[in-house]
């Protein structure tokens, strides 16, 4: 049974910063599905290119993976093609989150050696052996002064002809166009039916908790780690994902 995400939907007076909650994460499906745009979209192009990219006996890591959407896809996308030597590697730094995803992997009868949930922050997770790392909408999260070492990290553990796959929401830097893209956006949060509260109270909740970067910032971010190959595959108003190849 789908659950609704109702998390702002009664006045809250004093706005707490935006964390992810067990109340979040038991809706977390939900509210992904109504605020990211072409969520399911893009969960599919990211599963399509670690299906591409990925080299056998290597490991994926979905870092922030929420409630395993993305490592479900991709497990059950490797198992359809007859692949057996591989690991995926979820990491997520709410417990509520990972306790969602162990129930999602569980109910797809994956196995823990092929697909493991832990509980943890990724910035001090070891990267090892990968080729292909998933930061979907997780690196928006992370303090700005830390994205460089987890980027280069991740750079370091990739192999030859790894990926690292990242989706964000970004800031525009023409206040016009910022402010016609953060329109449309809380248009799309309307017609999936948010109210002016719910829309209005996640503002606030998420000022300074989700940082968003510019395209040139995110772009340069990739580039200066070593990435060679940096491009967007899905792009809509203040949304973008990204491809960055390790050659
Ligand atoms: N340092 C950290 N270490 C571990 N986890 C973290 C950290 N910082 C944030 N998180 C986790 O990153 C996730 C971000 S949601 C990802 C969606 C998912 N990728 C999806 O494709 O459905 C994005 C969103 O809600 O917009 C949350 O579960 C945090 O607990
Ligand atoms: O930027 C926003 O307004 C969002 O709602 C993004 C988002 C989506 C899902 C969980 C947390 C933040």
């Amino acid at each position: 049974m789908a659950k609704i995400d109702k998390v702002f939907s009664n006045p809250l007076g004093e706005i707490p910063p935006f964390t992810f909650n067990e109340k979040v994460a038991h809706v977390f499906d939900d509210m992904a599905e109504r605020s990211i745009p072409f969520y399911r979209e893009v969960q599919k192009m990211i599963t399509d290119l670690s299906l591409t990219f990925f080299q056998e006996g290597s490991k994926i890591y979905d870092l922030g993976c929420s409630t395993a959407t993305t490592s479900a896809l991709v497990y059950q996308g490797l198992i359809d093609r007859g692949v057996t030597d591989f690991t995926i590697k979820g990491i997520d730094n709410s417990e509520a989150m990972c306790e969602e995803a162990r129930i999602k992997l569980d109910s797809l009868g994956a196995s823990k050696d092929h697909v493991s949930i832990s509980l943890g922050d990724f910035l001090q997770e070891e990267i090892h052996d990968a080729s292909v790392v998933i930061m979907n909408y997780t690196l928006q999260f992370t303090d700005p002064l830390k994205r460089e070492a987890i980027i280069k990290k991740i750079y370091n553990g990739l192999r030859h002809n790894g990926i690292l796959l990242v989706s964000d929401k970004l800031l525009q830097t023409n206040t016009d166009i910022s402010r016609t893209f953060i329109d449309k956006y809380y248009n799309m949060k309307r017609l999936n039916g948010y109210s002016e509260l719910e829309i209005s109270q996640k503002r606030e909740a998420l000022e300074n908790v989700l940082i968003p970067y510019t395209l040139e910032e995110e772009t340069a971010l990739f580039t200066q780690c070593g990435f060679k190959g940096v491009d967007a595959f899905f792009s809509w108003y203040n949304f973008t994902s990204f491809i960055c190849i390790k050659k």
